[in-house]
């Protein structure tokens, strides 16, 4: 097997592309290659980068040109008490960020509610979607193709599922614009997000209505899916999980984890997460679900481009007599336990503190459990910026801690 100089030298000399390099040699070698061409062509230092401790090949279904591995800091808050469908225990939550005090609020807001005996959460709704974009002749021919899905949907779920063992086709939304048709296709993925399974399902899909209408597919996704990008149609009929976590605190527990008042936090909550959201245009009505749901998805493996349609979530608050009522719903949160990122070593030692790593018995009560634990989690980071809003302490955490 060649070195790794002498590769990089061979794509030096025009010989070998870079994403060649592992025809010719293991992973690990390859990775040194693209490090040792990398200091020729750049002077970058790359030792730590190069400081990995998973065996390369791991990595193959998750990375190309590979020369070693991000390294984020990653923390742990908790435990929260979580009542769920599908959770139910005192989970400790692993987050991985680089932003100073997100963690210790996480673990404030988680603490008030471990004060408060725990959060509830339900998944209200499931299904992953893909929508592939048709053209058509004009809108005839679209209202043809419409009503030939609909009259033939057996035939459509018949296809789908003959793709993968773990996927069930839901249901089909038929869209038109014009000479379009988009079919937002809905699926059950198990335990998996689903995104992978899905594209090759609405592609076998797509070719079924190649065959018996007039359409003819122009791309396997026509963005009403609508995939990572900020999008209503997601925060309204929702996309991978719809889950809501809420919990009531007690006026002393308020008091005594965010030293304000349920009726301040209430007040900034509707001044800022909902009146100001709505002057802003804003597709979330939250605080910074963002945050939670990035350090959740890099700490567990995750597709961490899936915080966009995570975090169009709303934070609804009471001040009601004896404390404060909190919840947050998220209308489409696309995460799973099994496929993706989740099989890399420190990701699945991630979801093992959670105990949710792989397949769930039944199927799909792992991913089940994994949202309801990251909407509680988000619930958490909720209560404790908008108590640190209210108390008029942000500015203060991220000089003491962010700095
Ligand atoms: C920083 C705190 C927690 C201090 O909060 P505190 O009440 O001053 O600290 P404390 O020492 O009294 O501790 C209270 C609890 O905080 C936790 N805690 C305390 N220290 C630590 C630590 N080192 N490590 C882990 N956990 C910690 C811990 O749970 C502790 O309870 P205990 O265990 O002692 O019973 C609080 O001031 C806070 O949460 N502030 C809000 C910070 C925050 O949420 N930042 C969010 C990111 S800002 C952003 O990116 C989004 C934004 C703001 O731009 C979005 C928008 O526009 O709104
Ligand atoms: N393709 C695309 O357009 C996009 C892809 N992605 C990427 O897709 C990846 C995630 O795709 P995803 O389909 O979730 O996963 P994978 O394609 O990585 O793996 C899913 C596979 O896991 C197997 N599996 C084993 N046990 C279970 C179980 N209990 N439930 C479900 N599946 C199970 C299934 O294979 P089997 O049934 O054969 O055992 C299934 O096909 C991420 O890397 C993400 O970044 C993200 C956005 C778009």
């Amino acid at each position: 097997m060649p070195s790794a100089q002498e590769l990089a030298d061979r794509v030096e000399s025009g010989d070998l592309r870079l994403y060649e390099l592992q025809d010719h040699a293991d992973p690990k070698t390859a990775a040194e290659a693209r490090r040792l061409l990398l200091k020729e062509e750049t002077d970058a230092d790359l030792d730590t980068v190069a400081d990995f401790s998973f065996p390369a090949e791991r990595a193959d279904p998750n990375i190309e040109n590979m020369i070693g591995a991000a390294q984020i800091p990653m923390g742990v808050a908790g435990p929260v008490p979580v009542d769920g469908s599908a959770a139910d225990d005192d989970f400790y939550v692993p987050l991985a960020t680089t932003e100073g005090a997100l963690v210790a609020s996480v673990n404030r807001g988680m603490a008030a509610i471990r004060d408060a005996g725990g959060a509830n959460a339900e998944v209200l709704k499931y299904g992953i979607t893909r929508a592939p974009v048709f053209s058509v002749a004009d809108v005839k021919e679209a209202a043809d193709v419409v009503e030939w899905v609909e009259d033939n949907e057996d035939q459509i779920e018949e296809v789908a599922n003959a793709t993968d063992p773990h996927i069930e086709y839901q249901e089909v939304t038929p869209y038109v614009v014009g000479d379009n048709v988009y079919l937002r296709l809905h699926y059950d993925t198990g335990d998996a997000m689903g995104m992978n399974m899905v594209t090759i399902a609405s592609r076998s899909v797509a070719e079924l209505i190649e065959d018996e209408t007039p359409a003819s597919l122009v791309a396997v996704s026509g963005n009403l899916c609508n995939d990572k990008k900020p999008a209503a149609i997601n925060a309204v009929e929702g996309r991978g999980y719809t889950v809501a976590a809420d919990v009531f605190l007690p006026s002393d527990v308020v008091e005594d984890r965010f030293g304000t008042t349920a009726e301040a936090i209430a007040e900034v909550n509707t001044r800022k997460n909902l009146v100001g959201s709505a002057k802003a245009g804003a597709l979330g009505f939250n605080a910074h679900v963002a945050n939670i749901l990035g350090a959740a998805f890099l700490a567990l493996g995750q597709d961490e481009a899936h915080v966009v349609d995570g975090s169009n979530a709303i934070t609804s608050v009471e001040a009601r007599d004896d404390g404060l009522y909190a919840s947050v719903t998220f209308s489409s949160l696309p995460v799973g336990t099994v496929g993706g990122g989740t099989g890399l070593p420190t990701q699945s030692e991630a979801l093992d503190v959670l105990g949710l790593a792989g397949g769930g018995d039944p199927v799909g009560t792992n991913g089940d459990a994994l949202a309801e634990v990251i909407a509680s989690a988000g619930l958490a980071g909720e209560l404790s910026l908008l108590g640190a809003l209210a108390g008029r302490h942000l500015a203060s955490a991220h000089e003491e801690h962010g700095r």
